[in-house]
């Protein structure tokens, strides 16, 4: 069996006044490039994981979110190269700032089930269905 080695991941569902979630597409040059994906990235050794969200939010989208903001909503469980991926996936609707392109590509704000039209990694694809019955 191949020895299990996590790799800590968190996301947000950024969600607005109209239920339309902020996705970001991945540049290119990095792996999974220019898949959509939500704001977030890996937990730093020592950081918990709504700290290190507080942190990419600032880095990926200049916007500041309290950690007390940001509400645990769901989680993904993928095989990634010889790595397992955790993600977890947090909803939070109240930020300051108004989110810009920092590191990605672009920016779209659009309603869960949108999403399906869009290429996203594996590990979020069940997530959609799940912010369709959470939004
Ligand atoms: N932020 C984010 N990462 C995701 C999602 N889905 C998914 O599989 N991932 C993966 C892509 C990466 O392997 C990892 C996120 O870490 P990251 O964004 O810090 O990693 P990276 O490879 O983009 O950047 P780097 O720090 O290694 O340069 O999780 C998602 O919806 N959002």
């Amino acid at each position: 069996m191949t020895p299990f080695s996590p790799l800590l991941v968190v996301a947000v569902a950024l969600v607005d006044a109209d239920g339309r979630v902020l996705l970001q597409q991945r540049p290119p040059g990095k792996a999974m490039a220019d898949l959509w994906e939500f704001p977030g990235g890996k937990v730093e050794p020592g950081e918990t994981p709504e700290a290190a969200l507080v942190r990419e939010l600032e880095e990926e989208l200049g916007i500041q979110a309290q950690a007390s903001c940001l509400a645990p909503a769901a989680f993904a469980s993928e095989a990634l190269g010889d790595r397992h991926l955790l993600l977890l996936l947090y909803v939070c609707r109240k930020w300051t700032g108004v989110p810009e392109a920092r590191h990605a590509t672009a920016l779209t704000w659009v309603r869960p089930a949108q999403m399906y039209a869009l290429d996203m990694p594996p590990a979020d694809l069940p997530l959609i269905g799940l912010l369709e019955a959470l939004l």
